[in-house]
């Protein structure tokens, strides 16, 4: 089974966070400036099948890739690097500039994304903002084992969390976890594939009700369920 898997300019982020004269909006945030960096940008899609993927990864993938085509469902991107306009917009209003270390900057990326191709998270997700709920398909990689053969709790956690905040974000605006829970169910083999179905229950103020379901390709197998609460985080609010 292991076998199937082969393997702003810096000084821009110290004037982010929440600036002397800042916008200080309780709903949807006025969409940052963008920012210039001199380090090398990398603009790879990491939302793309890649020769790691397996046939059932590819099946699925382009399976979704169709329903995309009368616009009710959408493929989000996903970058290792390069700033989204969501993560320019926390940074100019939520992070405290001395939180990050300078020389840190440049070593900055998406902690899902910091594997080789096919030996960590290899996963896409797709929306459909008009039912609230995402997709996710996943296949994690041979560095995510923990029990022998099987995905480390922590890592289908991560997963989980990455799902429910794709879903979560739909309403708009900029959202934190505030609390995870999961039943684990069945073990999930290492480099299978699973889907994760997300959607949005409830929406109270700035706080996101969610719940997910993990299965396998043939939904036979129910391997976790989770609920999570997110919340939408106000720029009236410090977050440290
Ligand atoms: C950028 C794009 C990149 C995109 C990249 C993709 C990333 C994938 C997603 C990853 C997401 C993460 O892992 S996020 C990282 C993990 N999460 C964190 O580190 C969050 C740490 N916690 C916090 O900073 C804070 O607690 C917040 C921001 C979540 C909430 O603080 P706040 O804004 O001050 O809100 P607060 O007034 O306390 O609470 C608002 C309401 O929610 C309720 N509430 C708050 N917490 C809880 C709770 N745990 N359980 C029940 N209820 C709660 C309160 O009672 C209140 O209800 P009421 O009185 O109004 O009724």
């Amino acid at each position: 089974m292991l076998r199937s898997c082969t393997a702003g300019l810096r000084s821009l982020w110290a004037l982010c966070g929440r600036r002397e004269g800042a916008p200080r909006l309780s709903t949807d945030l006025p969409p940052a400036p963008r920012l210039f960096s001199t380090e090398k940008v990398i603009h790879k899609d990491w939302s793309l099948p890649n020769p790691s993927w397996s046939k059932d990864f590819k099946l699925l993938f382009d399976q979704f890739m169709k329903k995309c085509e009368d616009g009710s469902w959408e493929r989000l991107p996903s970058y290792k690097h390069r700033s989204t306009q969501k993560s320019e917009d926390f940074k100019t209003y939520f992070l405290e500039p001395k939180l990050v270390k300078e020389e840190r900057v440049s070593q900055v990326q998406l902690f899902t994304r910091g594997f080789e191709d096919g030996l960590g998270f290899e996963y896409v997700i797709f929306s459909n903002n008009d039912e609230k709920r995402t997709v996710c398909l996943f296949q994690g990689g041979p560095y995510l084992q923990g029990i022998p053969g099987f995905l480390h709790g922590g890592a289908m956690a991560t997963m989980i969390d990455t799902a429910l905040g794709s879903c979560a974000a739909i309403p708009g605006g900029i959202v934190m976890t505030a609390n995870l829970n999961i039943n684990f169910k069945r073990p999930v083999p290492i480099c299978s594939v699973v889907v994760i179905n997300s959607q949005l229950d409830k929406l109270e103020g700035r706080k996101l009700f969610l719940s997910c379901n993990v299965r396998s390709v043939d939904e036979k197998t129910l391997y976790s369920e989770a609920t999570g609460l997110f919340i939408k985080l106000d720029p009236e609010k410090s977050l440290t």
